[in-house]
């Protein structure tokens, strides 16, 4: 097999982002007020902290206002929950996004369920929830990162996944879940694995369309790939890099790599996104559409199809 087509995530993102920027011009100029999102970050845990910064200036470049709400670690369920409700009275902001994870002693579903369906710009609501998974794909805020998976696969093998076999592994309610509803709509049959499915690499080799949501770095060696698959690796995983050298306090610098092993997979796959400049690129992508769309809503203006 020759080497996978590399599905550049980066390029796709900017395509979209292209298009929110146009179209909250457009709105700026019917309605004289831009899009709002607002982020609240609640303590410092690393892995979110890759996002929050990319995010922030992704929302300026599209022209939307964006704030931002840094609340400490130790901060009550109570205090989160009101600033829940304040963002959702306020009518500058059509989206919300509270950071996950957050820390042990609130209830997230709580938090997640505060937040307005009309402006949970990451679909998390059990409200589009039910919308995506009964099919109200119009009406649903449909999440981020399975958006962006689905537009990746759609660049290679287009809208119809009619007899293909589809294998999300991994079944989250931020990924996995959502990721299969999609591809479900989309025709394809669908397989969800996870930790307790007997002969992974077996279920794997059947897929025509490979998703990896599973956390755990490089692990769906060249083994696991179909010839001709098309392979989409959602996984952010830092892994120390000695080969890079050492930070100044001493320790080994790091690298970001996938769920999958991308050289491996690469000479089976027909095509494949990397880490980075895959699927993150993205999920913030689809941030600011559902963001522009939520603003589209409210002003009663047509929002662009992606
Ligand atoms: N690119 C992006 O924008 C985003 C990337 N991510 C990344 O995607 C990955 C998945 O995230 P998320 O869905 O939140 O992760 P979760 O930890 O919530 O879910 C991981 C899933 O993988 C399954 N799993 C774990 N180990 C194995 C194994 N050995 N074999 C088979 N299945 C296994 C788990 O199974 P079980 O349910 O049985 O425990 C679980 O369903 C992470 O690397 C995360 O960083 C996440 C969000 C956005
Ligand atoms: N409420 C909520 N919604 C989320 O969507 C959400 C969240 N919480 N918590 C954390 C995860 C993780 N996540 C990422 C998004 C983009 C990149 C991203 O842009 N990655 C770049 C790499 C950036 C770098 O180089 O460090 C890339 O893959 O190219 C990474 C991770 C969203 N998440």
């Amino acid at each position: 097999m020759a080497e996978a087509k590399r599905i550049d995530g980066k390029a796709v993102a900017a395509r979209i982002i292209e298009t929110v920027k146009a179209s909250t011009e457009t709105l700026k100029a019917k309605t004289g007020t831009a899009p709002g999102l607002a982020v609240v970050i609640v303590g410092e845990d690393p892995a979110s902290q890759v996002y929050v910064g990319s995010k922030a200036k992704t929302a300026k470049e599209c022209g939307f206002t964006s704030i931002k709400h840094e609340l400490d670690a130790e901060t009550s369920e109570e205090t989160l929950l009101k600033v829940v409700r304040d963002l959702n009275a306020d009518p500058a902001v059509n989206g919300i996004l509270v950071q996950l994870p957050l820390p042990k002693h609130i209830d997230e579903a709580k938090v997640i369920q505060t937040i307005d369906p009309d402006k949970d710009v990451d679909g998390f609501h059990l409200i589009n929830v039910g919308r995506l998974s009964t099919g109200a794909l119009a009406e649903a805020f449909v999440p981020c990162t399975p958006a962006g998976s689905m537009l990746l696969v759609r660049e290679v093998l287009g809208d119809d996944l009619s007899g293909k076999n589809a294998v999300i592994v991994g079944r989250s309610n931020i990924v996995g879940k959502p990721m299969a509803q999609l591809l479900l709509a989309a025709n394809a049959t669908v397989t969800i694995a996870h930790s307790r499915t007997r002969d992974l690499q077996a279920v794997c080799r059947g897929a025509d369309i490979l998703v990896a949501a599973v956390g755990r770095p490089e692990m769906l060696t060249g083994d696991y790939v179909k010839d001709g698959a098309v392979v989409i690796d959602v996984g952010i995983n830092r892994i120390e890099a000695p080969e890079k050298g050492l930070k100044e306090d001493g320790t080994p610098k790091t690298r970001l790599v996938g769920d999958v092993n991308y050289a491996e997979a690469s000479e089976k796959a027909a095509a494949i996104t990397p880490v980075p400049g895959g699927v993150g690129p993205m999920t913030i992508a689809m941030l600011m559409a559902n963001t522009l769309r939520s603003a589209c809503r409210v002003a009663g203006a047509e929002a662009p199809k992606f």
